[in-house]
């Protein structure tokens, strides 16, 4: 049996009575912990806004939208599959990771998710956006800062926004030239996930978070919110899966549907639900899909759960 005093001399006994060493290592387990809880928010997030219905165009339990190769099953895997990403990235944030760190995670966990649906792209602007808000959060939280909206924010554009410019203009190196999303910035002169990124996705910020909030506080609930937040980036966003199915004109519908619907009260109005569920059909009838705000719905819902939702209060803590 060893004496206490040969124990103590043990390496590892030693640098745990280091006061420094104990502190650091209960930092990095809360940083660990923390980064697993925001996955499985992110996660979450994917399904809130699956689970969304209407929603016009977009695929949802009640239905395929405009999609007749995936429905809500496939869905499923692939948030499913995007479950490890999200701690890694977010631990990657942790460290104040390079862009060209975050960028691999981001392809890796592309190809899982298209081997999770047959490859088909169910959640590639949403392996950015959240993917990016992942690092931004964890990345605010490994220095010590309140989580707000507009430190996640800062954080993002001064760790990341010179490379994230840079990627507005697509790698030859990683054969990303040919993306629908670069197709259509080519041809009808709009920004895309691209953009939103280089730009702190303003999108998320100042048009989905607002209006999530202002519907709250309107004292209407959470369908609600999501819904109009929903119809509020349709009326703003330059989504290129609408420019890439249903050119300017396309495009043109969407945004005029979604205005009138958000001018004649959102889900204040009495037949909103009516109204809804036309705008869906008429997507429906011309193929038309909102991918772009669809992913942009999701990061809002995570940026809400985070920094503004009190029941995550473990997680500001
Ligand atoms: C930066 C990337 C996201 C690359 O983007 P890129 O501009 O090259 O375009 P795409 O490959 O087309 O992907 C962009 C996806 O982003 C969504 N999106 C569109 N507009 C916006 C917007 N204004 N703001 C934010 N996000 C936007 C959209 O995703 C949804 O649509 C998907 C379906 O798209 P698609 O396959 O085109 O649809 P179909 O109609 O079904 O196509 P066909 O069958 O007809 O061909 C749907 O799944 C939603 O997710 C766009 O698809 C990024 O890809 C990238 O750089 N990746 C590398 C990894 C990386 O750098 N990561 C960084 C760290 S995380
Ligand atoms: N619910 C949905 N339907 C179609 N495309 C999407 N991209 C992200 N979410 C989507």
């Amino acid at each position: 049996m060893p004496s206490l005093i040969s124990l103590s001399n043990q390496p590892a006994m030693r640098l745990a009575t280091v006061p420094h060493y104990t502190e650091r290592r209960r930092r990095q387990r809360s940083l660990r912990d923390f980064c697993r809880k925001l996955a499985r928010e992110a996660v979450r997030s994917l399904y809130q806004e699956l689970v969304l219905y209407p929603k016009p165009g977009l695929v949802s339990l009640v239905d395929n939208g405009s999609h007749d190769d995936m429905d809500a099953s496939t869905f499923m895997r692939s948030l499913f599959s995007l479950r490890h990403y999200f701690v890694e990235i977010a631990e990657a944030g942790t460290r104040g990771a390079p862009f060209s760190e975050l960028k691999q995670l981001g392809i890796k966990a592309e190809q899982r998710m298209l081997r999770a649906t047959c490859g088909i792209n169910t959640h590639r602007g949403a392996i950015f956006g959240l993917g990016m808000l992942c690092a931004a959060l964890a990345s605010c939280r490994a220095q010590g800062m309140t989580l707000s909206p507009q430190a996640v924010r800062a954080t993002l554009l001064i760790q990341w926004g010179d490379a994230l410019t840079a990627h507005t203009s697509p790698s030859p190196s990683t054969g990303d030239a040919g993306s629908n999303g670069l197709r259509v910035a080519a041809h009808h002169a709009v920004g895309g996930a691209r953009e939103e990124g280089a730009l702190g996705f303003p999108s998320v910020f100042d048009i989905a978070l607002p209006q999530l909030q202002t519907t709250l506080d309107a004292g209407r609930d959470w369908q609600c919110a999501k819904v109009d937040a929903l119809f509020a980036l349709m009326a703003h966003v330059s989504d290129t899966n609408v420019y890439h199915r249903g050119g300017n004109a396309g495009a043109s519908m969407v945004q005029a549907r979604s205005r009138a619907f958000m001018a004649d009260g959102g889900t204040g109005n009495i037949n909103w639900q009516a109204q809804a569920e036309a705008c869906h059909r008429e997507f429906v009838r011309h193929r038309l899909s909102p991918g772009g705000a669809a992913d942009l719905l999701a990061a809002a819902c995570l940026m809400h759960a985070i920094c503004v939702d009190n029941d995550f209060a473990v997680l500001k803590a």
